[in-house]
């Protein structure tokens, strides 16, 4: 066991080309012990690439890549049993049923969980005879995650791991993934799904075109973004100037349909809009105020980075 308090997996700096175009650009984040990190992107944003960097399966052309303190594509014999790997194509034989994968997986560990006890947890016992060319793609996805867990490790890398999982089994996933956390072990996340995102990162990171273009808590990614105040005026009823507006709204006009307003302040322009709303005798219809989405604030940051 390592005991540095360093960051469970440390990127600095890190680029990797494919021929002459450069996937990833300098990229720069730590996973905490015990957190979740999700990486988030576009498509072709880099996340897959940097998670096989991550994973030791190809070194940085530039830059550091450390996972417990180790180097995970020249010291990956030493990491292999530390680290839990789901890719986006699992590999596994098709000829083989799924009690057989697992088998021969837990083969290959020092350490393996039971089988009959991981595909518990991912609900797949009742398919145990079936061959992998037979299950659905949601169940295909949940086999490699119960290999990806079978060791028990202090790491888990999971690219996309509910991509193509029903609802319900979503949020079992969700569930083994908490109690993983629970149990003290950092996980690192690339997902599209931006609620899955909200519901189990500590951190994240957003990457466009091989770069990171926004960090952070949760919170503090979606606190960047203003939040959103709409409702309806009256027929010939003009709205005031109010603080902490994103823009100016000179002249809005009711008939020009529900008026959104974008605030940095939100308590304060919706104090504000509710007491000129007393005041005035005027019926906010309809009013509504949230503050931005995790998806609003992808959206905002790929859309800045898409006009950059
Ligand atoms: N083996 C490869 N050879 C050449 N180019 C590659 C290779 N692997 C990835 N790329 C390119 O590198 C870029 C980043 O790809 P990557 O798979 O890391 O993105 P991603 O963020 O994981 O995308 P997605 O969300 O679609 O999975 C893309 O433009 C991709 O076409």
């Amino acid at each position: 066991m390592t005991t540095t308090t360093s960051g469970a997996v440390e990127v600095s700096g890190v680029h990797r080309r494919y021929g002459g175009f450069e996937a990833v650009r300098g990229v720069c984040f730590e996973v905490r012990r015990g957190e979740l990190f999700a990486l988030l992107g576009t498509n072709g944003a880099g996340k897959t690439t940097t998670m096989d960097l991550v994973a030791g399966f190809g070194r940085p052309d530039a830059g550091e890549v450390r996972v417990l303190g180790h180097d995970p594509y020249r010291e990956r014999k030493v990491l292999r049993p530390r680290l839990g790997i789901m890719l986006q194509e699992g590999g596994l034989p098709p000829d083989l049923t799924v009690a057989e994968s697992a088998a021969m997986w837990a083969g290959t560990l020092t350490e393996a969980r039971p089988t009959a006890e991981v595909l518990e947890l991912v609900d797949l016992r009742h398919r145990e005879g079936v061959r992998v060319r037979q299950l659905s793609g949601g169940e295909r996805r949940r086999l490699d995650l119960a290999l990806a867990v079978m060791g028990r490790p202090e790491v888990l890398l999971l690219d996309e791991p509910t991509t193509g999982l029903d609802p319900e089994s979503r949020r079992n996933a969700w569930q083994l993934v908490r109690s993983l956390l629970a149990d003290g072990v950092t996980v690192l996340l690339t997902t599209h799904y931006l609620n899955e995102a909200q519901e189990l990162a500590d951190r994240l990171a957003i990457m466009q075109h091989g770069v990171v273009v926004a960090a952070g808590s949760t919170a503090e990614v979606v606190a960047a973004h203003p939040a959103r105040i709409t409702f309806a005026l009256p027929a010939g009823v003009t709205l005031p100037a109010l603080p902490g507006l994103r823009h100016n709204l000179p002249g809005v006009r009711p008939e020009h349909g529900p008026v959104t307003l974008r605030t940095d302040a939100l308590q304060t322009t919706l104090t504000e809009l509710l007491g000129w709303a007393r005041r005035n005798d005027v019926e906010l219809a309809g009013l509504e105020a949230r503050p931005a989405s995790l998806e609003e604030a992808f959206l905002a940051v790929a859309d800045e980075g898409a006009h950059a």
